[in-house]
């Protein structure tokens, strides 16, 4: 049953699932954006080899399932309106009657996901580089080993007769989602333009698949990637099949939205943020003086403009990809919570912090943060780390540098190896990674950005030695929204607007859901 718009029915909900790199949230949100219910899963990963990371895609929906008929226990199932989904752009590869491939030597179907940080296909990104060919232009002049074309030619290149002549689909994974929801193999305007090279405005380009050596995609207008491209939020079919609905939980039939990769999603959810009456340089400017960063295991810093701008290095700009009717620019770093996750766990006291954590029932970060505190002494806890210096690429530099043979350094170690020598290693990591935020900051201002205000969101965003690192080295403020799950928010958003109560996943003064008052967190410390 639809109910027109500016008619809604009260206390109709809508269910947002957020497939992270660790792992799957499920969300029940009302009408004002507020979450009524939380509930998470951990995902596996597998990385046979160095630099190849895969998952599963049955696992995954197994867990969307879990997750989702937690969120909505004892709620009445019919004042369930929407469903949206987003997911990291990870390659799903199915053969011609949708079942798992192997993406691997092993030839193990279950893992038929090559992750979004599986960096396999150095030798292809490397050739497609070389090309030149102008859709380049449109993903910062460089395309990413970490984008879908180097990972197609990888697998025509070194598993031909198990995977790539077997394949029938090729999904990114937000898409493969909404698939295995509602039965339509449509595919969102967000992961075909971000990762794909599909442009909003003219399609896919035959002569960019030729050069490549990937001819073959063209066939059949291209039904192996996606030949029905639709904009996020946008109903699929007759909404949630009754196969899908028995998995999850949920009424068959509800609508069931075009997908947004997660960090898209995230940008979706704090970008339009209400922040009247704090005195923000952005109150009152236009949203693209705002600069979303959705800081997970990786970080992405969403720009979006009018007028399309080419900042080298800096994905993009790509028309209609988060916000419709703006461009996006999207830098990112393809490691920092997993980074500041391996300075810490690989350090030779991390049994001793764990421990004490453990003891105090903090997390490992509240219990650092709380000892910088301790041994800063009156000094800015900034200037703990004078004499140390964390080089943040780990696994290669997506922006500005878009240079994926860079790796990560430390200066200034010493001999020893206590608490204290781990905390000021943390710290330094988050500064090297709040650097690294204002080096793509700048990238985007000398090409024309003008950006004022810092949106912060996802994992990291919850600790906040992060949080006033990135004010203090970017010079400014951050806010966070009071919801602190803002990239579910952003996935139900995609639902609420999918059920046709709310007309499009506009931002701004003339809002959808999903945009409660926002508190500024943090000023940059003068
Ligand atoms: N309360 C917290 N304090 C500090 N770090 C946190 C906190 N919660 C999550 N993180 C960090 O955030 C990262 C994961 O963020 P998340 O958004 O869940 O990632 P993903 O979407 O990639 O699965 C991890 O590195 C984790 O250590
Ligand atoms: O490339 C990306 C977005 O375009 C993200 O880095 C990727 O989707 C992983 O996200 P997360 O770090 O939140 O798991």
């Amino acid at each position: 049953m639809a109910v027109p718009r500016g008619d809604r029915e009260p206390g109709s909900y809508y269910v947002g699932v957020d497939v992270g790199t660790g792992s799957v949230r499920a969300a029940l949100v009302d009408q004002r954006g507020t979450l009524v219910a939380f509930a998470d899963q951990p995902v596996n990963q597998w990385e046979p080899q160095f630099n190849h990371h895969e998952q599963s895609s049955e696992d995954i929906w197994a867990a969307c399932c879990v997750v989702t008929k937690k969120v909505v226990q004892g709620i009445n199932l019919n004042r369930i309106r929407g469903l949206g989904f987003d997911a990291t752009c990870s390659l799903v590869v199915l053969d011609k009657e949708f079942r798992p491939l192997p993406v691997n030597h092993e030839g193990d179907p279950h893992r038929n996901i090559i992750m979004w940080l599986d960096h396999r296909a150095i030798s292809q990104v490397h050739r497609i580089n070389e090309t030149k060919h102008s859709v380049l232009q449109y993903v910062g002049g460089v395309m990413s080993v970490e984008m879908q074309a180097p990972k197609l030619l990888w697998l025509k290149e070194n598993l031909r007769e198990t995977c790539w002549d077997k394949a029938g689909h090729f999904f990114d994974l937000p898409d493969f989602l909404s698939w295995k929801a509602t039965g339509v193999p449509a595919r969102s305007l967000c992961s075909l333009v971000c990762k794909w090279t599909y442009s909003a405005e003219k399609g896919w380009d035959d002569s960019f698949w030729k050069v490549i050596g990937l001819e073959d995609l063209i066939a059949n207008n291209y039904n192996k990637i996606g030949n029905k491209v639709l904009p996020p939020g946008a109903s699929l079919g007759s909404g949630l099949t009754p196969e899908a609905a028995k998995d999850l939980g949920l009424p068959a039939g509800i609508a069931v939205a075009a997908s947004l990769i997660d960090a898209h999603a995230g940008g979706l959810g704090v970008i339009g943020a209400d922040v009247r009456g704090h005195g923000l340089a952005c109150e009152g400017q236009p949203v693209t003086s705002r600069l979303a960063v959705i800081c997970g295991t990786s970080s992405c810093h969403m720009g979006i403009s009018k007028n399309p701008i080419f900042v080298p290095g800096v994905w993009g700009p790509y028309f209609s990809a988060m916000v419709p009717g703006f461009w996006l620019n999207e830098g990112g770093q393809s490691v920092t919570g997993k980074l500041i996750d391996h300075m810490v766990q690989g350090h030779a006291v991390f049994p001793e912090l764990q421990a004490k954590a453990t003891a105090r029932c903090q997390s490992v970060y509240a219990y650092l943060n709380s000892h910088l505190d301790l041994i800063k002494k009156t000094q800015p806890v900034g200037f703990l780390t004078v004499d140390l210096h964390v080089w943040p690429d780990f696994h290669g530099n997506r922006s500005p540098l878009a240079d994926l043979t860079l790796k990560g350094m430390v200066t200034g170690l010493k001999l020893s190896q206590d608490l204290d020598d781990l905390a000021i290693l943390y710290l330094a990591t988050v500064q090297a990674i709040a650097f690294g935020t204002r080096l793509i900051i700048e990238a985007m201002e000398t090409a024309g950005h003008s950006i004022s205000t810092l949106f912060l969101c996802g994992g990291l965003s919850k600790n906040p030695l992060f949080v006033q690192m990135h004010a203090d080295i970017t010079g400014m403020p951050v806010v966070l929204s009071q919801e602190v799950e803002s990239v579910l928010v952003g996935a139900a958003i995609l639902g609420a607007c999918a059920s046709g109560d709310f007309a499009s996943v506009q931002v701004g003064e003339d809002r959808g859901v999903g945009h409660g008052p926002s508190p500024v967190w943090g000023y940059p410390s003068s």
